[in-house]
């Protein structure tokens, strides 16, 4: 891709849900007016809401000032940095500044941010009049790639990551590379997992081109940056065009959530989700070795390709009890039965039900520190 293209991928479209496109590009911003400007079922808007976390001070209320003088009645919300959005409290806030506003169900939300503020935006889109339109600007490579894309949104609560939330595609997704140029190099990082993890379920040329240059992946001066990010847009565009709700297929995005979202609870939500979701593929990729599902090559490349960009395979040993815990209310449990999604190979992501507690103990075993 030149820095001057703009991609296009086309997500939704089936079982009555709105196609959206996500656009990739540089210098994107500008698309904005036009998209709140489409005419949709509800009308035309006539109030856009920004909500962005504090980090984006400055881009929040740059956007507000460009809306209004498009001559939208314009708000910008201002919530905190990474996980402490996405929380009850948080989405009060936000519910009372549209209330405020007179927002109406014609009117607009935008999330400026990384995936906690989309997923909060998203929610907030969610419920407010049972539903309005909200369009996502991701300003982290995990957003971009993952978070912004597939209309899963939701905030957490003390008993657990994501409990609560809603199914409500954006209108459109602005990935505007140019973003990336501020992300603190952790925050970069912990996106690759989502992008590693893409690469391990249904497209391993996203693994070749990390192995190629590990430490190039590490920046977004890398140069296969605009395809990685591409590549795994796509991956996450498939699953949830065929399967928005998670009946089945979308279950296969859930690859190493099971853990990271216990431990992210267990760390009450300081750790970041990527490097959770890391040491939860480390996890999965034993379980999948350890039940005679994944050959050991295979298994072994997770741990080869995670570190070599500096992400996270470990987690204290002794809170393994704490973590089975956790697991139970995560969303893919039925009743009482734990279910895990792992690899039969390579790009064959697959369901494991009930898995028998001393593999899960000793998947463990190679994890725990
Ligand atoms: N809805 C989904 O399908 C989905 C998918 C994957 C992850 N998620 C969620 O996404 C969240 C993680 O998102 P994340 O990794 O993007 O982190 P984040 O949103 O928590 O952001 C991390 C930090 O970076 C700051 N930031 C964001 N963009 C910046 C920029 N361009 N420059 C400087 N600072 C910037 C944020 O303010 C924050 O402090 C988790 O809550 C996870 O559950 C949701
Ligand atoms: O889009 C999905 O579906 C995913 O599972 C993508 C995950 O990367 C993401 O972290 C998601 O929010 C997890 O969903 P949850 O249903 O387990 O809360
Ligand atoms: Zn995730």
């Amino acid at each position: 891709m030149s820095s001057e293209s703009v991609t296009r991928i086309r997500v939704g479209g089936s079982a009555g849900s709105e196609p959206y496109e996500v656009l990739v590009g540089r210098q994107l911003l500008g698309e904005l007016g036009g998209l709140i400007g489409e005419r949709s079922r509800t009308g035309t808007a006539k109030r856009v809401a920004v909500i962005h976390p504090e980090a984006l001070a400055g881009t929040g209320d740059a956007l507000r000032a460009d809306l209004a003088e498009q001559g939208y009645e314009a708000v910008a919300i201002q919530v905190p940095n990474a996980e402490e959005a996405k929380t009850a409290e948080v989405a009060a806030y936000c519910w009372k500044a549209l209330g405020q506003s007179g927002f109406t169900r014609s009117d607009v939300v935008v999330g400026v941010g990384g995936g906690s503020t989309t997923d909060l935006a998203g929610f907030v889109a969610a419920t407010w009049l049972r539903g309005v339109r909200w369009i996502a600007v991701p300003t982290t490579v995990l957003a971009m790639v993952d978070a912004a894309v597939g209309g899963k949104t939701g905030i957490n609560t003390a008993e657990g990551k994501n409990l609560v939330g809603s199914f409500h595609p954006p209108a459109g997704v602005l990935c505007d590379l140019a973003a990336l140029d501020s992300l603190p190099v952790n925050d970069y990082v912990s996106g690759l997992a989502e992008i590693i993890k893409a690469g391990f379920i249904a497209d391993p040329a996203i693994l070749d081109l990390i192995e190629s240059d590990p430490e190039a992946a590490r920046t977004p001066t890398g140069p296969h940056t605009a395809e990685l990010i591409e590549r795994s847009i796509r991956v996450k565009a498939d699953v949830v065009s065929s399967d928005l709700k998670e009946s089945g297929l979308r279950e296969i995005l859930n690859y190493g959530h099971t853990l990271a979202h216990a431990i992210e609870k267990n760390e009450r939500y300081k750790w970041r989700h990527g490097a959770a979701v890391s040491v939860g593929m480390h996890f999965a990729a034993e379980l999948g070795r350890l039940a005679g599902r994944l050959d050991d090559a295979t298994a072994d490349r997770h741990r080869t390709i995670l570190q070599s960009v500096g992400l996270p395979l470990h987690y204290r040993y002794d809170q393994w009890p704490k973590l089975l815990e956790n697991m139970k209310v995560d969303k893919k449990s039925r009743g009482d039965l734990l279910r895990f999604i792992v690899l039969d190979g390579l790009a064959k992501p697959n369901v494991l039900e009930g898995p028998d507690p001393a593999v899960l103990l000793a998947a463990y075993g190679e994890v725990g520190e």
